[in-house]
C-alpha cells in the first residue's frame, strides 16, 4: 500500500492516566492464511451509544466476508473526548461505561477504546495511528496457524453522514485525509438522508481504500432522537440495550442536557418534523 503523500504517523503518543490499552476480544491468530487482518475502528460521540451503533459492526462483518479478502480481528468503538465540544456531549466517563456495557453484555468481540475519551481532543488520523501503534508494534500483530506474523491493517468504521463531511471544506485538513484514507482505508454505512454518493464524490482518489456498505434494513436512529426522546420522558427501550437503558435511568441522565445551542435545537427540530411528518403520513 503506498503512502506517498501521506501525513507523518504518529509514533509517540499521551497516554491518559491509568490506561491500558483493552485487548481480550482480539483475535491473534488469522484463520485464513490467505487473508489480510483487518481491525474496524468506529470514531464518535456515542451520546448515547444505541443498537445502530453496535449493528455498523455487524454489517460490515457480512460485508467484508462477502466481498473482500480481509478478516476481521477485533472491533473498537472510540468515544470522543470531552474536549469536542459537541452539544449533547455527556461526560466521557458516562459514554464510555454506556458503551462498555453495550458491548460486553451484546457482543462477543467489540472492544471500548477509551484513549481519545479521556484526554485532550485528538484527530482522527492520529487515533487511528495510536490503535495501529497499540496493535502491531506494542502487541506484535497477529499469526497465521502456522506462526507467521501479520500486521493488522486498521480500518475507520463510519456512516455516510460522517464521511460526507470529509468533503466539506475546513472540517478536516487534506493531509489528514491522505492519511486516513490512503493508508488505513475505510468502511461506510448508509445513513438516511445522507447519501453515498454525496459522501464520497470528492473521495475518489481514495476510491480503492473506500468500501460503501448499503443499509439492507433502514434503521436512522440517532442519539440525537434517543436525547430528544429522554428529555421529554418518553421510553427509548429497544433503541439501545437495556444495559444502557437501566444505566440511563439509574444516572438520571439526558433528562437535561443543559442549555441547547442554536445548532442544537436545528437538529431537535429538524428531528421533531421528521417524526411528526412520519406520523401523519
Ligand atoms: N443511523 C445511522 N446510520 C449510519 N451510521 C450512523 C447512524 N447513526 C450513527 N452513525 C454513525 O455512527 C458513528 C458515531 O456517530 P455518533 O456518535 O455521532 O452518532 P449519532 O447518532 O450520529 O449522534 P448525534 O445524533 O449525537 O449526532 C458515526 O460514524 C456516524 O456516522
Ligand atoms: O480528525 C478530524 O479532523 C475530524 C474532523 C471531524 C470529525 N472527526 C471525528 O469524527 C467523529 C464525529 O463524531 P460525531 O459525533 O460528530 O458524528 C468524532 O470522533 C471526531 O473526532 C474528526
Amino acid at each position: 500500500m503506498s503512502t506517498a503523500g501521506s501525513a507523518r504517523k504518529t509514533t509517540s503518543f499521551n497516554n491518559p492516566p491509568n490506561y491500558s490499552f483493552v485487548h481480550h476480544r482480539l483475535r491473534r491468530t488469522l484463520r485464513d492464511a490467505k487473508k489480510q487482518p483487518i481491525v474496524l475502528v468506529a470514531c464518535g460521540s456515542f451520546s448515547p451509544v444505541t443498537y445502530l451503533h453496535l449493528r455498523m459492526f455487524e454489517m460490515a462483518k457480512d460485508f467484508v466476508r462477502q466481498n473482500t479478502d480481509f478478516e476481521i480481528v477485533g472491533g473498537y468503538l472510540s468515544p470522543v473526548s470531552d474536549m469536542y465540544k459537541k452539544p449533547g456531549l455527556l461526560n466521557a466517563h458516562h459514554r464510555v461505561a454506556m458503551c462498555t456495557l453495550a458491548a460486553e453484555q451484546t457482543s462477543s468481540w467489540l472492544m471500548i477504546d477509551s484513549w481519545e475519551a479521556f484526554q485532550n481532543y485528538q484527530r482522527t488520523a492520529v487515533v487511528l495511528d495510536h490503535f495501529d501503534y497499540e496493535i502491531n508494534t506494542v502487541l506484535g500483530g497477529v499469526q497465521t496457524e502456522d506462526g507467521e506474523h501479520r500486521n493488522v491493517r486498521v480500518m475507520l468504521l463510519a456512516g455516510s453522514d460522517l464521511i460526507s463531511t470529509m468533503s466539506e471544506p475546513g472540517v478536516w485538513s487534506t493531509g489528514d485525509l491522505d492519511h486516513i484514507l490512503g493508508q488505513y482505508g475505510t468502511f461506510i454505512i448508509e445513513r438516511a438522508g445522507s447519501g453515498m454518493d454525496q459522501a464520497t464524490d470528492n473521495l475518489a482518489r481514495w476510491k480503492n481504500n473506500i468500501y460503501l456498505i448499503p443499509q439492507l434494513i433502514q434503521n436512522d436512529v440517532s442519539s440525537t432522537k434517543v436525547r430528544l426522546f429522554l428529555k421529554r420522558g418518553l421510553s427509548v427501550r429497544y433503541l439501545l440495550p437495556m444495559a444502557v437503558v437501566d444505566y440511563i435511568e439509574e444516572n438520571g441522565l439526558y433528562l437535561d442536557d443543559g442549555p441547547s445551542s442554536e445548532k442544537e435545537k436545528g437538529k431537535e427540530k429538524e428531528q421533531e418534523a421528521g417524526s411528526s411528518k412520519k406520523t401523519v403520513s
